[in-house]
């Protein structure tokens, strides 16, 4: 359990403080050389570093004690990937794959196979990919097509899945597909199941096929396309109700957009410390660059922002661990984070000049990933819409359109 807080230490107690400062060490000693190396020539992260986070308990944060993990929160989870991510986000999603991520919350305390799934995730042994969007389905979850019909006991799988990553390197996906179809228009998050598909490390599940997306970041790991074709599961490995999916992945994304503002802030930050760097060692005109109003000022603005972002993800991470229903602040925090770390990490570019446009530093890598942040866990848009749907009730258009969802697809 964490300490209480107290006035004089704000958010960050002594505990918090030393998973920070663990996590900042790991990164500047194995993230950060790692990601200069192999970022440039699209290698993977090393299966070693995997085993390092492992026995530094990375995978096991937020699952309960007496399940085999640290039984701390979303709170000191965020801590970590912000650090991790100051070196590369590739390394901050990975943890991601571990603690239990999307499906902790479909594991009812007396599910036969809860104290062995989170055991294994917390130990890294149970690393997992997340097959939710499909070609056709990316903003509107809802529409998920994928699909998997009752065979004798078992569940046969059939579909297309996009942008699932770490497919290959996973021990398995956790694979959202349609059980039933959804009983109305205003429904329409009904009727979709989880499955969790174990497999080896390194290869896809039998009959399932697939190859990796082209992206133009996030290296370090393969993000895939993915086609299931009659792929075979025992009736056990349905993690929830069936039909009722989608609160769990509602529910677990609240943590993820979280951990993606965290992923964030990192990167803004890493890019904020080496634009100060760059800017002491720089020198034109016969003085260090950053004698000069012009980048005093970026770097003012950069700091602030980072700030700003980064005390409003405290206040949610606290919200989520004290267990209340936060889709609207962890939008706010998902939005406001990913934007200005687009806005930061260019900025820095910028301080880097032409140096900035080469592979020669981190920058371009903490700029091209930005770029991602606003985009997954659900764009800038959707969280937008969150909010105001939140804040002033669903539009008559969304709902319309939500009809005219249903009526195209079951008539
Ligand atoms: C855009 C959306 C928010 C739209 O969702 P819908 O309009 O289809 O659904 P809603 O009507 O909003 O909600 C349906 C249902 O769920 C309940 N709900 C909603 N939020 C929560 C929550 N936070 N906790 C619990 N329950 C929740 C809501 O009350 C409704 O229930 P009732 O009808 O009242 O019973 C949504 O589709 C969306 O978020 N879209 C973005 C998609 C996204 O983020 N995709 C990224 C996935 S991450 C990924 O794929 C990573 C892959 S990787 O490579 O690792």
């Amino acid at each position: 359990m964490t300490e209480p807080l107290t006035p004089n230490q704000g958010y960050l107690t002594e505990e918090r403080l030393m998973i920070r400062d663990l996590a900042r060490d790991f990164t500047r000693n194995e993230v950060l050389p790692a990601a200069n190396r192999l970022d440039p020539e699209h290698g993977t992260i090393p299966p070693e570093l995997i085993t390092k986070m492992a026995d530094l308990g990375l995978f096991g944060i937020t699952v309960p004690e007496d399940e085999g993990g640290q039984g701390l929160g979303a709170f000191e989870y965020c801590l970590v990937a912000e650090e991790l991510a100051r070196g590369w986000m590739s390394v901050a999603s990975l943890i991601a794959r571990g603690n239990g991520t999307f499906y902790k919350e479909g594991l009812r305390k007396d599910h036969p196979r809860r104290q062995e799934l989170l055991s294994r995730s917390a130990s890294g042994d149970m690393l997992v990919a997340y097959a939710l969007s499909e070609p056709n389905t990316g903003s509107d979850l809802s529409s998920i097509a994928c699909r998997a019909v009752k065979d004798g006991e078992d569940w046969l799988i059939s579909g297309q899945k996009y942008w699932c990553t770490f497919a290959d390197g996973a021990d398995a996906i956790l694979v959202f597909a349609r059980t039933s179809p959804p009983p109305a228009a205003d429904k329409r998050h009904l009727g979709i199941s989880a499955f969790l598909v174990e497999k080896p490390r390194g290869e896809l599940p039998a009959n399932c096929s697939g190859a990796p997306i082209p992206k133009i970041g996030y290296f370090g790991w393969n993000t895939f396309e993915l086609s299931f074709d009659g792929c075979r599961v025992p009736a056990r490995a349905m993690i929830g109700d069936e039909g009722k999916a989608f609160y769990m992945m509602a529910a677990g994304l609240e943590t993820a957009r979280a951990h993606t503002a965290a992923r964030s802030i990192g990167l803004a930050q890493g890019a904020l410390d080496d634009a100060i760097a760059y800017a002491r060692d720089r020198r034109q005109f016969a003085v260090p660059i950053a004698e000069f109003q012009a980048i005093r000022f970026k770097i003012a603005t950069m700091a602030t922002k980072i700030e700003a972002a980064r005390q409003l993800l405290y206040h949610v991470c606290t919200q989520i661990d004290l267990g209340r229903r936060c889709d609207t602040e962890s939008s706010m925090v998902k939005y406001f984070a990913s934007e200005i770390a687009e806005e930061v990490t260019s900025e820095s570019l910028q301080i880097h000049g032409g140096a900035g446009y080469t592979k020669l530093f981190a920058v371009e890598r903490h700029w091209r990933d930005a770029r991602l942040t606003k985009i997954f866990e659900g764009t800038s848009e959707i969280q937008q819409r969150i909010i105001s749907d939140n804040l002033l009730g669903r539009s008559e258009i969304d709902k319309q359109i939500a009809r005219n969802a249903y009526s195209k697809t079951y008539g």
